[in-house]
């Protein structure tokens, strides 16, 4: 396909979408399906497209006057990729496949790409609801927060200290020129191409054998900052597919329990294979059987439970730009009462002098702070552990992730402008003994 007939097949994706209120990922499976003749170039150029068409919406839809999927994606053009009205010109040429030609209007919109005077909202393309919100975390920052969630993610790895060697690995990887992360010590860093693309680690022989994993670094640092320590009794409460399991056990070196939990089996059944291949041996998965409380024996008995909570993701928005604008405040609702039911549930499976950290990859205080002060409130046998001190889980690079984070009473927050990781908030609170 030419990359004027990728651009129409992204507007094409785009109007399915916003008609049918679907999920990105699914309106593009079935034009794929349709599509037959597509290679899979083309639809990763398509994807990318369409992605960053979602992550500069509302933007987009300031400097072209219009919410119609085809003026998204010029603004999109010009504001994210940076093209010329020419270049733009030279793509929506009318020709066989093409966009049709750029109209005046359209021509004179997109020589004028400025956001100068937008609400903060625009400037840092996040829905409009948010707000109030984002503004009460991140104050006169809110715009150029917003702005750092409206990029591109970049593809991290950690290195499984199970299987491989750290240095090995990283030659092992070294066409791909991974970078060290900023914090986490085994974490590696791959750039995406200039159409956001990354990539297909999962077929490099390193992966196959279990030496790296893909995890955001912020997720990586999560779970060193829950400090699970070799021979412990740990729970991962809300272990999906086992992304921070799997981080544990090698922090554990193999060395003592990890139950993992999951209320949907479903969200369980990747954990199986990815545990063999990460050469992990001391997880219990734990998995729901109807009405049977398959945790009972675990109450009172862990040295630490984490929950990874189930949120609205508006710390991942860089790599789920769909997420952003789908979120509404009934979901937001929905989560941050699921939250405290698991967080209250969580507590009693911790050891007197035992550790709960609660996490989410949210940014919003509702779903993190808030969350944490309602169980001190309802549990005053757990206090929370400053997180100046917890970094200290990290070694050298622990201050600096302080320094770099925001930090409260409560916990740490970290987002893509401050710490350059998805967003994600870390809370570790300590029973008493
Ligand atoms: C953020 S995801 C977990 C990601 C995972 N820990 C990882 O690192 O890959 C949240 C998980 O919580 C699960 N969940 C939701 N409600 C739950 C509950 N009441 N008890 C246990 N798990 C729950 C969801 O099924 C989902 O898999």
């Amino acid at each position: 396909m030419t990359p004027a007939a990728r651009l129409s097949a992204a507007i094409e994706i785009l109007a399915d979408l916003s008609a049918r209120r679907r999920p990105a990922a699914d309106a593009l499976k079935d034009w794929g399906l349709s599509h037959r003749f597509a290679g899979s170039g083309d639809r990763a150029a398509i994807a990318g497209i369409l992605y960053d068409t979602l992550r500069r919406r509302a933007s987009a839809a300031h400097v072209m006057g219009s919410e119609e999927p085809r003026a998204l994606v010029l603004g999109m053009l010009a504001l994210m990729r940076g093209l010329s009205v020419d270049a733009i010109a030279a793509l929506a040429d009318g020709g066989r496949f093409a966009p049709a030609p750029l109209s005046e209007a359209e021509r004179a919109r997109l020589a004028d790409s400025s956001l100068e005077g937008a609400a903060p909202f625009v400037r840092g393309d996040y829905p409009q609801w948010l707000h109030a919100s984002l503004r009460h975390v991140f104050g006169d920052s809110v715009v150029e927060e917003g702005a750092a969630l409206a990029a591109r993610a970049p593809l991290d790895l950690r290195i499984n200290t199970l299987k491989g060697e750290p240095e090995a690995v990283k030659a092992e990887l070294s066409h791909l020129h991974p970078e060290p992360c900023r914090f986490s010590p085994l974490a590696l860093r791959i750039k995406l191409d200039s159409e956001g693309k990354a990539p297909p680690v999962s077929a490099e022989p390193a992966f196959l054998r279990g030496e790296v994993e893909v995890q955001d670094e912020g997720s990586q640092l999560a779970a060193i900052l829950a400090r699970p320590v070799p021979g412990g009794q740990v729970l991962d409460l809300c272990a999906g597919a086992g992304g921070k399991t799997l981080e544990f056990a090698a922090l554990m070196d193999n060395k003592g329990q990890i139950y993992a939990h999951d209320s949907d089996i479903r969200r369980l059944k990747p954990m199986h294979e990815r545990l063999a291949r990460a050469g992990v041996r001391n997880v219990q998965v734990r998995s729901p059987r109807g009405a049977e409380d398959v945790l009972h024996d675990l109450e009172g008995k862990m040295d630490l439970v984490l929950v990874d909570a189930p949120c609205t993701g508006t710390g991942t928005w860089r790599r789920n730009p769909d997420a952003k604008w789908r979120v509404r405040p009934g979901a937001l609702a929905q989560r941050t009462a699921e939250q405290a039911k698991i967080l209250e549930q969580a507590a009693h499976y911790v050891r007197p002098g035992g550790r709960l950290a609660y996490v989410t990859c949210s940014l919003l205080d509702e779903e993190n702070g808030a969350q944490v002060r309602a169980l001190l409130n309802k549990r005053e046998d757990f206090s929370p552990v400053s997180p100046t001190e917890n970094v200290l889980a990290l070694g050298a690079s622990g201050p600096a992730l302080a320094e770099a984070a925001l930090t409260s009473r409560e916990g740490l927050l970290m987002s893509p402008r401050r710490t350059g990781t998805d967003g994600f908030f870390v809370s570790v609170m300590k029973r008493a003994g």
